[in-house]
């Protein structure tokens, strides 16, 4: 007997099935109505109980035309998803609407919209597209997709590590993978000049023809400089959180793992069928499951044979992430910490499982590198396109620390000693290209969030389970208070009065709000400016050139924004 047999004879058949109602049917008549009554009670009571929200309703939000199932989804490429979206809501206006398969999402872009979905999570906002599930789900939870207890447990956890008496202490630590970072372009621009000498000859007469030898153009071979960035990154994010030369403990190829989870869990979040839960499991997954176990293990591993004393010397002055578990786990002398953040991090910590110290620590090792690495590669391009903004910032730097060649020669101490405290206000220009880059392609130009209840936003009444979609790149641009919000122009951040430099701040959502935002933003930022002034300064950076018909420079979605076909050479100043 097969298995469709089977379940044939154990299931009853329609003639039972019919004769048995027939038999039964006042029964059957009064079990439907008392379930149909309570259905009809439970659903008004719930409607009664529920105050009545006063406003639009959500189908009258605007939107371009779409197909029912499937949306807008055949309209845009996931890569394209930041142009597509950002599209409609300057089309649409400050409430609009699109369709990602079924699902409705609301795309909002007023400032009084964003500041109140920002500040009202996690109680009446969560992440959107189910992100907690689908983290937990795949072994990979942690703070950015936490939701409720376990995300108040750890973010007391990271957050007092990344506070800014803690961060300044990392001074020493970015210096040294600053200097890294040198000597990787300082190689770069070697191999770039030699593919430059090998694609771009000086024109010359051919000996064969009466025709002058063409330029050639080979877009494989270009190099690209953001490998170097997210070493640059990476390294400081590792050191901070494990202890310095610690990476050696992690798996080779740790770059490529946290990629590999990047990729799937896109892929998962914006699946309309989860293939992986149904049995459908590719290539993909399967690396996903063996890299999440092999980097869990490594972690766990670190955490539980670490020892202060081994570190103490090496540390700077600076305690890590680890030091804090290990307090949590050892209960040793914990009232007697007396460095920055160290204490109140090591209380939270001890609230937390091994299990979420793990997914912690891969978190802020994953969010911290890929964020701070493509705004570098961003501010790289964004200085090449703009060479009068570049020659301010080589001139600032210059009068500060001495020519180019000079610098080359200080060592990380005199570097350090000339280093003031608030190196933003050291370099204004410089800190202000860095708040222009992140203006105009900031990593994250939108924020997605999910209604918990029934609420009201500018004016429309949307249920609970809504997917909203925060625009907070098109909000910035549209009430930005100085003008042409559309151009990189750092002159802006200078210029301000103090109530337009206010506004601005207030309408710069880079690093998210409210009491989710960005915990490592100071760290990100002060090696964003440490990259400008060490190394960014010591180059004539340029665009490669390319022929008309090449792809242009433009924004890819990842899990992350970035731009896409950046060329550019490094060549040392003197
Ligand atoms: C230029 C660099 C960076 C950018 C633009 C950036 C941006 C963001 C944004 C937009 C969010 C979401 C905030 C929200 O929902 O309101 C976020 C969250 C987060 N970021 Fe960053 N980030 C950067 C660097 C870093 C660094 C260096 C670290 C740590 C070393 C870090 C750790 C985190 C964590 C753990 C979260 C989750 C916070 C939570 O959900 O409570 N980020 N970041």
């Amino acid at each position: 007997m097969n298995q469709l047999d089977q379940l044939r004879q154990w299931l009853p058949s329609t003639e039972k099935l019919v004769k048995a109602v027939e038999e039964n049917r006042q029964a059957v008549a009064v079990t439907a109505g008392v379930v149909t009554l309570v259905g009809a009670a439970h659903i008004y009571r719930k409607k009664k109980s529920a105050p009545k929200l006063q406003g639009k309703p959500i189908e009258s939000l605007p939107g371009p035309d779409y197909l029912p199932i499937v949306g807008h989804s055949l309209q845009f490429k996931m890569d394209e998803l930041n142009a597509f979206t950002e599209a409609i809501g300057w089309k649409y206006g400050e409430m609009a609407q699109m369709f990602i398969g079924p699902m409705r999402v609301v795309l909002a872009s007023s400032p009084q919209a964003i500041e109140k979905l920002f500040r009202e999570r996690p109680n009446n906002f969560k992440r959107s597209f189910n992100i907690e599930k689908q983290f937990q789900d795949s072994g990979v939870p942690g703070l950015f997709s936490m939701e409720g207890d376990d995300w108040r447990h750890s973010r007391a956890w990271v957050f007092p590590q990344f506070a800014p008496g803690k961060i300044n202490k990392t001074k020493q630590l970015i210096i040294k993978h600053a200097t890294e970072l040198r000597k990787s372009l300082d190689r770069f621009s070697k191999e770039v000049d030699e593919i430059d000498n090998k694609w771009y000859p000086t024109v010359v007469q051919d000996p064969n023809s009466r025709y002058t030898k063409t330029n050639f153009y080979n877009p494989e071979e270009l190099k690209n400089t953001i490998d170097m960035f997210s070493a640059f990154a990476f390294g400081v994010v590792i050191d901070f959180s494990f202890a310095h030369d610690k990476e050696e403990c992690l798996p080779e190829n740790i770059l490529e793992d946290i990629k590999v989870i990047f990729t799937v869990m896109r892929r998962r979040l914006f699946q309309i069928i989860p293939w992986h839960k149904v049995g459908f499991r590719d290539a993909e997954d399967r690396k996903f499951d063996e890299t999440v176990a092999k980097l869990n293990q490594s972690v766990r591993t670190i955490i539980e044979d670490y020892d202060p004393n081994t570190y103490k010397e090496k540390s700077d002055k600076m305690s890590t992430m680890l030091e804090s578990l290990w307090y949590s786990i050892n209960h040793q002398d914990i009232n007697k910490i007396e460095v920055s953040g160290l204490l109140s991090a090591s209380k939270a910590a001890s609230k937390m499982s091994i299990k979420d110290m793990v997914g912690n620590l891969l978190t802020v090792i994953s969010a911290g590198y890929d964020t701070t690495a493509n705004t570098m590669q961003t501010m790289a391009y964004l200085l090449a396109a703009n060479p009068d903004v570049q020659r301010k910032l080589h001139a600032e730097v210059d009068a500060i620390l001495g020519s180019p060649s000079a610098r080359k020669q200080m060592s990380s101490d005199e570097i350090s000693d000339a280093m003031e405290e608030n190196i933003f206000a050291q370099f204004p220009y410089t800190t202000a290209v860095i708040n222009e880059t992140q203006r105009l392609h900031p990593v994250a130009p939108f924020a997605g969030v999910e209604a918990i209840h029934d609420t009201v936003i500018d004016g429309y009444v949307l249920p609970k389970g809504t997917n909203i979609m925060m625009l907070t790149r098109v909000a910035g641009m549209r009430y930005c208070p100085t003008p042409d919000p559309f151009l990189f122009k750092p002159e802006r951040w200078i210029d301000a009065t103090p109530e337009q430099k206010r506004q601005m701040e207030r309408l710069d959502w880079t690093f998210g709000g409210g009491p989710r935002v960005c915990p490592g933003r100071h760290m990100a930022n002060l090696e964003l400016v440490y990259a400008a002034v060490l190394v960014f300064s010591l180059y004539d950076i340029t665009e490669v050139a390319r022929p008309p018909s090449a792809y242009p420079v433009m924004e890819g979605a990842r899990f992350t924004s970035m731009l896409e076909n950046v060329h550019v050479r490094f060549t040392s100043r003197t």
